[in-house]
C-alpha cells in the first residue's frame, strides 16, 4: 500500500520533504499540498511527480479523502491548529518542530490525542535518527564512559531568515539540543539558566549568541551554545563527559584534507546538508509506521517537554534568574 501524504507549508523544509517522499523513499506519494502562499502551493503541486492537488487551506487538505497522513511544515505558531485538525480527522500527522510554540498549546494537543486513545502525532526531532547521534547514544548506553556528568552541545547556524525573532534562538534552534539532551541522557530537565555573552554585531536586534545551562534530574549539566550568525557554516557538535571517558560526535565530512601545513575538514552549509541522512531515516520509519500501524518516533509528550523547557528558558533569558522546570504527570499513552 502507498501512503498518500498531504503537505502543509511548502517553504524550505516542505519542499525538501516532498523531494524525499517522492524521489528518495519507498511507499509514499504526495497527493496534496497547501500554503498561505497559494501561488507557490500551485507551483509546487505542478512539480510533484504524479501531480498533486493544491488546496486553498490546511483544513481542506486534512479533509481530503485522498490524504491518508499529514505533514506540517508551516511556521511554528500555526502548527497547533493543523495538528489538532488532523487528530480530529483521525489522521496520522508528522509535525515539524516545534510541536507548538507554547506549552499550553502542546497540552491541548496531548489532551486531544489522549482523548482519541491512540498515538497519531510524531514531532520532527530528526537528530534522534542521525547516525552520529545514534552512535553517541550507543556509547553512553553501553556504560563504556561511565555515568555522564556533562554534555556540551554546540548549535551554530551561518545565518537565519528575516522572520527569525529574539526568542527563536530558544524556541526554534535550542529546542533540538533540549530534545536531544533528554534523549541522549535518558533523563528529564529540572532547571534552566540563560547567559548572554557579548553580542555578535552581525545579529542586529537578536540576542546572539546565547549560553544555556540545563540541570538534569540526575545531576548532570548540559551547556548549549546557540550562535545563529556565525557565517562560516552549519556546525553541530556534541560531547558527553562521563566518569571514565568522553564521547563526541565525529567532526566534518568523510574526508579530512592535509596539505600546505593545514588540516581541512568539511563544514556543511545548512541543516539540509548536515541532516540529510537523518531526515531520510526519520521519514522512512514514519511512512512504514503509518502503513503498518507501527510505533511512531518523538511524541507529543516529547514536543511538550521541549516546549516547557523552552518556555522556562525564555523566562530565564528575560529575568536572568534560574527557572525551575516541572513537566507534571506523563499520560500512560506516552509511557
Ligand atoms: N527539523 C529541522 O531541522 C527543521 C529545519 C528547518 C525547518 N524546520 C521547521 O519547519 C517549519 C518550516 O520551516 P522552513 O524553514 O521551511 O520555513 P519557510 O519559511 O521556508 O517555510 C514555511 C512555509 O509555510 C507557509 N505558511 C506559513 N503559515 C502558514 C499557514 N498558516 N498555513 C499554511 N502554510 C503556511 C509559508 O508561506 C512558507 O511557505 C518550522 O516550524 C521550522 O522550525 C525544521
Ligand atoms: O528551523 C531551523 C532548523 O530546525 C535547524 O535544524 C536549526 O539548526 C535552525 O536553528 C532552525 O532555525
Amino acid at each position: 500500500m502507498t501512503v498518500n501524504v498531504g503537505v502543509i507549508g511548502v517553504g524550505m523544509i516542505g519542499k525538501d520533504h516532498i523531494r524525499r517522499l517522492t524521489t528518495v523513499l519507498a511507499g509514499a506519494a504526495v497527493t496534496a499540498v497547501t500554503d498561505v502562499n497559494l501561488d507557490e502551493a500551485k507551483r509546487v503541486a505542478g512539480s510533484v511527480p504524479g501531480g498533486a492537488t493544491a488546496h486553498g487551506t490546511g483544513q481542506e487538505l486534512i479533509d481530503d479523502r485522498a490524504v491518508d497522513a499529514v505533514v506540517v511544515c508551516s511556521w511554528g505558531p500555526t502548527h497547533e491548529e493543523y495538528v489538532l485538525a488532523a487528530i480530529a480527522a483521525s489522521k496520522p500527522v508528522f509535525c515539524e518542530k516545534p510541536l507548538a510554540t507554547t506549552q499550553a498549546a502542546c497540552r491541548r494537543i496531548i489532551d486531544a490525542e489522549v482523548a482519541f486513545g491512540r498515538r497519531l502525532v510524531q514531532v520532527g526531532y530528526m537528530r534522534r535518527y542521525d547516525a552520529a547521534y545514534r552512535a553517541l547514544k550507543a556509547v553512553i548506553d553501553s556504560g563504556d564512559i561511565g555515568t555522564p556528568t556533562m554534555l556540551h552541545s554546540t548549535h551554530r547556524n551561518p545565518s537565519v531568515p528575516g522572520h527569525y525573532t529574539r526568542e527563536m534562538a530558544i524556541t526554534d534552534t535550542a529546542v533540538h539540543d533540549i530534545d536531544v539532551s533528554r534523549w541522549l541522557l535518558g533523563d528529564e530537565i529540572i532547571g534552566v539558566r540563560v547567559f548572554k555573552p557579548r553580542k555578535n554585531s552581525l545579529g542586529g536586534e537578536l540576542e546572539d549568541p546565547l549560553f544555556i545551562l540545563l540541570e538534569m534530574a540526575g545531576g548532570a549539566l548540559v551547556d548549549i551554545e546557540t550562535n545563529v550568525n556565525i557565517r562560516y557554516g552549519y556546525d553541530i557538535r556534541g560531547e558527553v563527559v562521563g566518569e571514565t571517558g568522553t564521547a563526541s560526535l565525529g567532526a566534518g565530512g568523510p574526508v579530512t584534507l592535509r596539505r600546505n601545513n593545514l588540516v581541512a575538514d568539511e563544514v556543511p552549509a545548512d541543516w539540509r546538508e548536515r541532516f540529510i541522512g537523518a531526515y531520510d531515516v526519520e521519514f522512512q520509519e514514519w511512512i512504514d509506521a503509518v502503513r503498518d500501524g507501527g510505533t511512531f518516533g518523538p511524541s507529543s509528550w516529547d514536543g511538550y517537554a521541549a516546549a516547557v523547557v523552552s518556555d522556562a528558558a525564555v523566562e530565564a533569558l528575560h529575568s536572568g534568574e534560574r527557572v525551575a522546570v516541572d513537566l507534571g504527570d506523563q499520560p500512560d499513552l506516552y509511557a
